[in-house]
């Protein structure tokens, strides 16, 4: 099986790392958008999103449209809002077999996943999900990893899970693709919260009601779109949910950070839950939900409210049962 990893971020970067080490048989090529961060990589042997991490000889980068065509499985690996423009571009060269998306976000303009984005971008591919509490930098250290593979074809799953699983990546299996992916994407947004909170002084007790009253909003999404509460209960929810919203690696949780302490977040860094937020309350509204949390991280991030002012706004809504 010949594997193709889109993106040579810190995530496709470790994700191809840790297939190669596997199996230092098999080639895997790292699909890197122009000839520029081609020939980088090739010259530095590492990606400058995730340095200090050699690659393997068996891990290729090309930026040849060619390498698309031969593989047998391509993951996913740029960010969420560039998904739909990468498929749009390349859905010639993708069908007829399984995409695995890694990201995790919602597309702002559609308001899709990256299962229904793939499905509407190239209808005769088969959409998978590999999500779940990993951060890049670890799988590349070789540290021991779970993660969940979504894939509604059975078959398929268990063929993407044996593929894709090394001895220290331990993927589980679910069908429910819609789950999955938005455990994933709503995370993010919860961790913004986490973060905002902590930098701004109000403290672990407080993150605790915020991790786990974003937990019951990110259910309710999930479920109103037909998800299964048990995946939100698993890695993709619950699990990615305790690992962003408490670990300073995380880039969502150090963009709240920032916010809550009034200075300017680092430059440069992919933090999907700036337009999950945005693109998660438009979808609430659409579906009739309540996600104050979420709206709220949406305000935060678009300037509308001050971390003092939207604790006050939450702590202020109605009582109601839990
Ligand atoms: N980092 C992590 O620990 C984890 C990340 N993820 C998820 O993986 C996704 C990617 O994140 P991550 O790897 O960290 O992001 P990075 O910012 O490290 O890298 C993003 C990569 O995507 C590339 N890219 C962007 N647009 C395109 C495009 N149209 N075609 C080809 N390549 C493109 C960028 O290329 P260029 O440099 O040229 O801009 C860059 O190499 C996110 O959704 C994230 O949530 C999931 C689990 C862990
Ligand atoms: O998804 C991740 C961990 O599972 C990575 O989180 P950040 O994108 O916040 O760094």
């Amino acid at each position: 099986m010949t594997i193709c990893v889109v993106g040579a971020g810190a995530f496709g970067t470790a994700l191809a790392v840790t297939i190669a080490r596997a199996d230092p048989q098999r080639a895997v090529q790292l699909w890197v958008r122009d000839i520029t961060a081609e020939t980088t990589m090739n010259w530095t042997g590492e990606s400058p999103r995730l340095p200090g991490v050699k690659l393997p000889k068996n891990v290729h980068v090309t930026s040849l449209k060619e390498a698309l065509d031969q593989a047998s499985v391509i993951l996913l690996a740029v960010p969420a809002q560039a998904l739909r423009p990468f498929l749009i571009k390349h859905a010639a060269r993708l069908g007829g077999r399984p995409l695995v998306a890694c990201a995790k976000g919602i597309d702002l303009e559609t308001l899709d996943g990256p299962s229904a984005t793939i499905a509407a971008t190239v209808p005769d591919a088969i959409p998978a999900v590999l999500t779940g509490p990993s951060f890049a930098a670890d799988i590349a250290r070789g540290l021991p990893t779970a993660l969940t593979l979504a894939c509604a074809d059975e078959a398929v799953g268990e063929m993407l899970q044996a593929a894709l699983s090394t001895p220290t990546l331990r993927l589980y299996r679910t069908t429910d693709l819609r789950g999955a992916e938005l455990g994933g994407a709503l995370k993010n947004v919860m961790a913004i919260a986490c973060g905002a909170t902590i930098g701004a002084g109000f403290g672990d007790s407080a993150r605790a009601a915020l991790l786990t009253r974003g937990y019951a909003e990110m259910s309710r999404m999930a479920l109103a779109l037909g998800a299964r509460p048990e995946t939100l209960a698993g890695l993709s929810g619950l699990g990615d949910l305790v690992l962003t919203c408490t670990s300073a690696q995380s880039r969502n949780y150090r963009f709240g950070l920032a916010l809550g302490e009034s200075r300017a977040p680092d430059a440069g860094m992919t933090v999907e839950g700036v337009a999950t937020a945005s693109a998660a309350s438009a979808l609430a509204a659409r579906l009739g939900i309540e996600m104050p949390i979420t709206a709220t991280v949406a305000q935060l991030t678009r300037g509308e409210t001050t971390p003092a002012a939207a604790m006050q706004d939450l702590l202020a809504r109605p009582l109601k049962e839990e």
